[in-house]
């Protein structure tokens, strides 16, 4: 344990990266001894002995553990004892009927509650989860052919104010500069295009996370039975409750004259914190939950989307070929809408989709997928049983990299999703609609985004912001790494889960009139 805090500490601003996932994926790390009896399933590492060796084994030899339940139990469901205690591991040939289970078989809501210790925190309000699924899905991704003209416009400003000059050579940081970048862009749709530069808010939206991560990390080493005493003496806790505040003291002048434009009548913004206070009264919830719903939303946001286009920019600027070639295609499409990134200007750009999913092919972040806390018992078709209260999830990392579902996995194949989805290579998949091999697709045997009815809802607001940074930089700079840098930079990795060095730096170059 003291090795693993060692590592969190001096990796402080790679964990961040990774956290931020984590927030968004819900992942369980508090479950010990919660488990239910699932002894009618093998259980792996049985030869470390008994439950506490199995999990110090699994803290030294975790990604050992799943590779190898993959070779052993590809068809058949296992368990595991993790660092949190036992989980049942799911495989893919049972994603399909389990992803279709109702929420109170299946529940991501508790492992959420679970995970990120919303009692101690007093947090966790499901209603405002359901109101912001609602309005991602209901007016976020509706508005996306509306707004997008607008977010590109956003796009290329924001770029040219966030990078330097760059007139020659010149060495940036990627991932805190490509966050600048993200919170801006995401913040002139979130909450409109002035306010999204205000210090307040770029701090609330690219800080929170950490302070949130940071806090509930910090809880996690006290005994569960004890958090209630330790969050007193966990000064994360009140740092975290500290950054919240400022936030809110931010958030509610802005949603007060909000409120009284809309009683005069005046013209209103078009942005998600209008669309929220549109529909928070049909909710039942009150502006002060709207300022929360905004946190929550750059929670989910931000930093995913960060950490997806740094992994993409490493995984480019290591194959100039690619980058040309992706150029090329960004000319020939924008050719045809005088310039303008449309979306079906971004549609069109099919060799970046492919690039963008093939980089999260190889860059699976966390190992695992669709955790999931089972709320009451239930039995499979194969007769695997589900017993209540215990999490499941899917090792999602191994299957993208099996060669049985992806021909020579490590290989980086810039072309690999769009042969798929031309039909000019087999699919091993036998998808009848080939448009399943997009970015945005999540299916069984891609789950980047997880699966099923809680599947990311931000993915499509994700993918079209990722397609317009990329897009831009590829137009507007030449990119290449630092003198005797030959290989793409290492992922950093972190027990199941890997993520991009925050530190390194790659040069830029502006072109020369030819955007
Ligand atoms: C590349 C960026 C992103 C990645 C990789 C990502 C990944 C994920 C994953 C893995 C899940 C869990 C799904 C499951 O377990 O089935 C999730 C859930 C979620 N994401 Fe994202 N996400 C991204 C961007 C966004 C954005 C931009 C938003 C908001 C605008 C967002 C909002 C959410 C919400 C609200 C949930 C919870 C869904 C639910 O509980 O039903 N995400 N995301």
């Amino acid at each position: 344990m003291d090795q693993i805090q060692t590592v969190v500490a001096n990796r402080w601003p790679a964990m961040a990266s990774v956290v931020a996932v984590l927030a968004c994926v819900f992942v369980a790390t508090s479950l010990l001894g919660r488990g239910g009896d699932s002894n009618n399933l093998p259980l792996l590492g049985k030869e470390y002995g008994h439950a506490e060796k199995r999990r110090k084994a699994f803290i030294t030899n975790g990604v050992d553990f799943y590779k190898k339940g993959y070779q052993l139990f590809k068809s058949k469901a296992y368990r595991l004892t993790t660092l949190d205690g036992e989980r049942i591991v799911l495989p893919r040939n049972l994603m399909e009927e389990v992803r279709r289970l109702p929420d109170d078989i299946i529940d991501i809501n508790t492992a959420f509650d679970v995970v990120n210790e919303h009692k101690h925190l007093g947090m966790g309000d499901r209603k405002l989860t359901e109101f912001l699924i609602h309005i991602i899905r209901g007016d976020l991704t509706r508005s996306l052919v509306r707004i997008n003209p607008r977010l590109s416009a956003e796009t290329a400003r924001t770029i040219t104010d966030t990078m330097p000059p760059c007139d020659d050579w010149t060495s940036v940081t990627v991932y805190p500069t490509v966050l600048q970048m993200v919170a801006v862009i995401s913040g002139a749709i979130f909450i409109g295009p002035d306010l999204c530069r205000a210090p307040e808010y770029l701090h609330a939206s690219m800080n929170y996370t950490m302070a949130f991560i940071n806090a509930v990390s910090k809880l996690k080493q006290w005994s569960s039975k004890l958090r209630w005493l330790g969050r007193y003496f966990t000064p994360e806790v009140d740092a975290l409750h500290a950054e919240r505040k400022k936030a809110h003291a931010f958030l509610a002048p802005v949603i007060r004259e909000r409120r009284e434009a809309m009683r005069a009548g005046r013209e209103l913004p078009d942005d998600a914190l209008q669309w929220m206070l549109n529909k928070v009264d049909d909710f039942g919830l009150s502006d002060d939950v709207v300022a929360e719903t905004q946190l929550n939303m750059s929670m989910a946001a931000i930093h995913t989307t960060t950490l997806t286009v740094t992994m993409i920019l490493y995984d480019l600027v290591a194959r100039p070929d690619i980058i040309s070639e992706l150029r090329d295609e960004i000319k020939r499409v924008l050719a045809t809408t005088d310039g303008v990134m449309t979306t079906h200007a971004l549609f069109e750009m099919k060799l970046l989709d492919s690039v963008m999913k093939e980089s999260q092919r190889v860059n699976p972040g966390s190992l695992i997928r669709f955790q999931r806390w089972v709320a009451k018992p239930v039995t499979l078709s194969d007769g695997t049983q589900l017993p209540a209260g215990v999490m499941v999830e899917t090792p999602h990392a191994l299957a993208v990299q099996d060669p049985e579902l992806y021909k020579n996995p490590e290989t980086f194949d810039a072309h690999r999703f769009l042969d798929l989805r031309n039909g000019t290579v087999p699919d091993p998949h036998g998808y009848k609609n080939r448009e399943q091999h997009q970015f945005v697709t999540v299916t069984k045997d891609f789950m980047h985004f997880g699966y099923g009815r809680h599947a990311c809802p931000g993915r499509f607001f994700a993918a079209n912001e990722i397609k317009l940074i990329l897009a831009r930089v590829l137009l507007d700079y030449d990119m290449r790494l630092p003198d005797g840098v030959t290989e793409r930079y290492a992922n950093l990795s972190m027990g199941a889960s890997a993520f991009p060095d925050p530190t390194k730096e790659v040069l830029f170059k502006r072109v020369k009139g030819d955007a």
